[in-house]
């Protein structure tokens, strides 16, 4: 099977970013494992022996899930669920599961995002906002811009009063090997419109993703 690896783009997108638009050359699949295949002699190891045999298989479909991001679109995940609501108070979904790759090691990155905005006539169905950090996430990173695309998107979607992204993630890259520092992670923010222009209505949010719920 011949895959074509460039980026599904949509108008969405292309608001967001000009990062992901270059035109990838096409590879097989077999040609995908042929590499992971060479990788594997050159760590030493038999990629002949029984443990071993399906891994070069194994490898090329665990890294195309985690980078399945970049053949979804913003129109396709969105499926409509913009709505016109008079709702005017900030919206928060905190907690989101962030499972991504860092794109210098391609080494999991793991943390959580918290989404906020503010209407402005229009908000979109809450699971979306976690399926737009999923489609970000799910491509070679790094925190940085994950988080602002994420911002980008909701301030493409709906032209709200204001966006406000923050991510605290860890990185295995830094974790697992180089600088190995297990306890370290990293907080990265995006704020737009008022998040950015007032400090009370940043620091609501800001409060706001420090409360313990409840039910937790
Ligand atoms: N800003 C940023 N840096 C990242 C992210 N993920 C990984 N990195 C960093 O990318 C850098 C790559 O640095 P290099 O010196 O080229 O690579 P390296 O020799 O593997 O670096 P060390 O990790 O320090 O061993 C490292 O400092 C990583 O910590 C990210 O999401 N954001
Ligand atoms: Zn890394």
């Amino acid at each position: 099977m011949t895959l074509s690896i460039s980026p599904v783009l949509n108008s969405a997108d292309q608001v967001v970013s000009s990062l992901s638009t270059q035109q990838q050359p096409k590879v097989t699949e077999a040609e995908m494992m042929q590499a992971v295949r060479t990788l594997l002699i050159g760590l030493g190891e038999n990629p002949d022996r029984e443990g071993l045999k399906d891994t070069p298989k194994r490898v090329v479909k665990a890294l195309q899930f985690l980078t399945k991001g970049y053949h979804e679109s913003l129109d396709e995940l969105l499926n409509g669920a913009v709505f016109t609501e008079s709702a005017d108070e900030m919206v928060l979904v905190r907690d989101i599961d962030i499972f991504s790759s860092c794109e210098h090691h391609i080494l999991p990155v793991i943390g959580r995002a918290h989404v906020a905005y503010i209407p402005n006539g229009k908000v979109i169905g809450l699971s979306k906002i976690a399926r737009i950090c999923e489609m970000y996430a799910r491509r070679l990173q790094v925190q940085e811009r994950l988080t602002l695309q994420i911002a980008d998107a909701l301030q493409g979607l709906l032209k709200p009063k204001g966006v406000a992204v923050v991510i605290e993630a860890t990185h295995m890259c830094m974790v697992m090997r180089g600088v190995q520092k297990p306890g370290s992670w990293t907080v990265t923010s995006a704020m737009r419109g008022v998040f950015s222009e007032d400090a009370r209505t940043r620091e609501e949010f800001m409060n706001l993703i420090r409360h313990n719920a409840n039910f937790h």
